[in-house]
């Protein structure tokens, strides 16, 4: 037995060498990371990161983690490779002109998208973002002109109304009176003063915002503002044990003992071709590098992770399982988002299985589903009676439906533009769906938790903050009578009025951008010219021509298949082309920069269909929250003062899902006097 054990042991090392040997060739050996795990296998979305000096291996956050710092500075150069034991060749760039470079040759498809990257966004239908070539061009053609003038007018006083709503139902204005009792909640020990307002993790009021953003200005759905304790808390919590009951008790322990049969064949059905050579090595090896010390402690470490992960997909099912509340569709959209990954990962068949994670899965896809398809139907009604006449109207088969429809309703088909664009420049349904998903999940998220960042960023640098709201009093001025807490007579005309707040909302997406990674894949075998030294020449000015100074060029040849990844923190924290990139500074995009080096909404003729939506809806709301309140941290010192690096390092812990994800923001909130100092 012994001997098969090691046998086989032997022959997947040397099949998983042989890949690793391949890929190497691939990157014809350019300096990089080799691993034995790569970050992007399944097996390697698991393992957590192993610490220098071994460094065998980063973990999937890598590109967040290491920035220009821990990864290009290290390998001395813009453009670092990875070769793992999957056998796939990677490169990471933070170069810009090689991107740009990258970029000409995407237009003519050298360098398209990997679209099969993205089959995790496949599941309720095709959409532009898994599409490449006529397919793609297709649906861009279509849904690009949705994202009109009226669409950001719209957005504009939407976004006024949804402040205004959101400070109303969560009370703010009567939790900030001086007068207002003390609140029970408190925070590290910190318990909010009056005329305080705090808020334990702000994402759970950006993404409300955010998600009522796209409903409303993009789909014209009704999205009222419903006060509650923590959004992102009560989905964490769905289907959490409520009332246990004996014969679910039992039914768990069955589950108990079953659980050990059922979890290894799902491995088996989808990863085995992966995950064990690959598991395998990287224990076999970390065991190995780190004998005689640790053995036991990291065969433990990694036995005890995976065990971990086990439970939490196999909890034993309880009342609310089989009972659940019905779940409400921003819940919906936010544990889709939060269970993409898995729900690609597992069979369909296991989301009928009566386990907590499963159930709650089903219950949150299958909300979303049926919502986007009565909003389909909803939008197609109305554009049939538009084009019907009224006689048809009147005697058709359709007029039992039609009529049905009331005025309200067919009023909301008018703006729902995302829709009615695609209805109407024939999408199949399928498509209308998948678009719909696509534009809800990549409109959310993202802006949801870079205006966290901005808030928090803000708060943490109060001389910027002041800028922020003087730059709002220049251009709605106050005095006790005519102070208008939002402004009602604003137009979109007024969103160029506020360059300063969107330097600020900018310089966020700078240090933290949504999205890590921006993948390419080689089409065919290309020659293109990289550098291999980021090391400046002294004599250069590099802030006029970032290609000037550079120690060395040279033509490489990027072989077919290869992955290139634009990182999107290397080319942000590239002290090439930010001057001290670490630091905050909002008023670099009031100053001539590197827009190449821009890239948090990615680059060339791929790039974010959002980016105004986003950039709109950002600063609207920031305009307003920030002209009645002024953000701040939390003390987190004994004596209830701030330690800001203490704090800083707090709100920047993150995770990568599928966009950046912040950690904990605690901020506070306090009523601005009025009319502006
Ligand atoms: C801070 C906010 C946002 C960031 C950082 C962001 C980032 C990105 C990036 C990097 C891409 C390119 C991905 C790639 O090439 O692989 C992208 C694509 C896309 N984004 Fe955004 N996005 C944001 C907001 C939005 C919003 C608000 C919407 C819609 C309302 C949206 C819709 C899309 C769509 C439809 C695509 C696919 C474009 C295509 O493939 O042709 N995004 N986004």
């Amino acid at each position: 037995m012994l001997e098969w054990i090691l046998g086989a042991t032997l022959v997947l090392l040397l099949l998983s060498l042989w890949r690793f040997r391949r890929a190497v060739s691939m990157v014809s050996n350019f300096p990089g990371l080799r691993l034995f795990v790569s970050p992007m296998s399944p097996p390697g979305l698991l393992l957590p990161a192993l610490p220098f000096p071994l460094f065998t291996y980063p973990g999937f956050s890598f590109p967040w983690e290491l920035k220009h710092a821990g990864l290009f500075a290290k390998f001395k150069c813009d453009t670092v490779s990875l070769c793992a034991g999957d056998g796939r060749a990677m490169l990471f760039t933070a170069d810009v002109p090689f991107i740009q470079r990258m970029s000409a040759f995407t237009s003519r498809e050298v360098f398209p998208k990997p679209v099969d990257e993205y089959k995790v966004l496949s599941y309720l239908g095709s959409n532009l973002v898994i599409c490449e070539g006529e397919s793609w061009r297709r649906q861009r053609r279509i849904g690009a002109p949705a994202f009109s003038k009226g669409m950001f007018e719209r957005l504009w006083l939407d976004m006024r109304d949804i402040v205004r709503e959101m400070v109303e139902q969560e009370r703010w204005q009567e939790r900030t009176e001086p007068t207002h009792p003390p609140s029970t909640l408190t925070y590290n020990g910190y318990t909010p003063q009056p005329g305080e307002v705090l808020v334990p993790h702000v994402v759970d009021l950006t993404l409300r915002m955010a998600l009522a953003a796209i409903a409303r200005a993009g789909f014209g759905m009704d999205f009222e503002w419903e006060a509650e304790e923590s959004f992102t808390k009560v989905c964490q919590e769905f289907g959490n044990p409520q009332r246990p009951h004996w014969w679910l008790t039992i039914l768990g322990w069955v589950y108990n003992f079953t659980d050990p049969l059922v979890a290894p064949v799902y491995h088996l059905f989808d990863q085995l071709s992966r995950a064990i050579p690959s598991a395998l090595i990287a224990t076999v090896a970390y065991v190995w590098t780190t004998w005689p010390l640790l053995p036991v402690r990291i065969s433990w470490a990694v036995a005890a992770y995976w065990v971990a992960e086990f439970l939490t997909m196999f909890a034993r099912p309880t009342e609310a399982d089989w009972n659940p509340r019905k779940i409400k569709v921003h819940e919906a959209l936010h544990l889709v988002a939060k269970d993409s990954t898995l729900r690609i990962a597992i069979p369909p068949w296991m989301m009928t299985l009566p386990i907590r994670r499963m159930r709650r899965m089903k219950l949150a896809f299958g909300t979303l589903e049926a919502e986007l398809k009565r909003l389909t139907d909803e939008r197609k009604m109305y554009h049939l009676r538009q084009s019907l006449d009224h006689e048809q109207l009147v005697k058709g088969p359709l007029r039992v439906k039609v009529a049905m429809m009331d005025e309200g309703d067919l009023e909301k088909g008018q703006v729902g533009n995302l829709v009615s664009s695609s209805i109407q420049k024939g999408l199949t349904d399928d498509e209308i769906i998948g678009n719909t998903y696509i534009y809800f999940l990549a409109g959310h998220e993202t802006t949801a938790h870079s205006l966290a960042w901005t808030l928090a960023l803000l708060a943490a640098y109060p001389e910027y903050q002041e800028e922020a709201i003087r730059e709002i009093y220049s251009v709605w001025p106050s005095t006790a009578e005519t102070f208008e807490p939002f402004y009602e007579n604003t137009t979109m005309d007024d969103y160029a009025k506020f360059p300063y707040i969107l330097a600020c909302y900018a310089e966020t997406l700078r240090l933290f951008p949504p999205v890590q990674m921006i993948p390419k894949v080689a089409a065919q075998d290309t020659c293109i010219s990289v550098e291999t030294s980021n090391e400046v020449n002294s004599n250069a000015e590099k802030e006029t021509d970032p290609l000037v100074g550079r120690n060395g060029q040279t033509e490489f040849v990027i072989k077919k298949d290869t992955i290139v990844m634009i990182d999107a923190p290397g080319v942000h924290y590239n002290p090439r082309y930010w001057e001290n990139p670490e630091k905050f500074d909002p008023g670099r995009f009031m100053r001539a920069y590197n827009k190449d080096a821009f890239i948090p909404f990615g680059v060339g003729h791929r790039a974010c269909l959002g980016r105004k939506f986003s950039e709109v809806e950002s600063v609207a709301m920031l305009i307003h929250l920030l002209r009645n309140y002024s953000v701040h941290l939390v003390p987190n010192r004994p004596d209830g003062t701030v330690d800001v690096d203490v704090a800083r390092q707090k709100f920047s812990k993150a995770s990568v899902r599928i966009t950046l994800t912040p950690a904990e923001v605690p901020l506070i909130f306090r009523r601005r006097s009025h009319p502006s100092p």
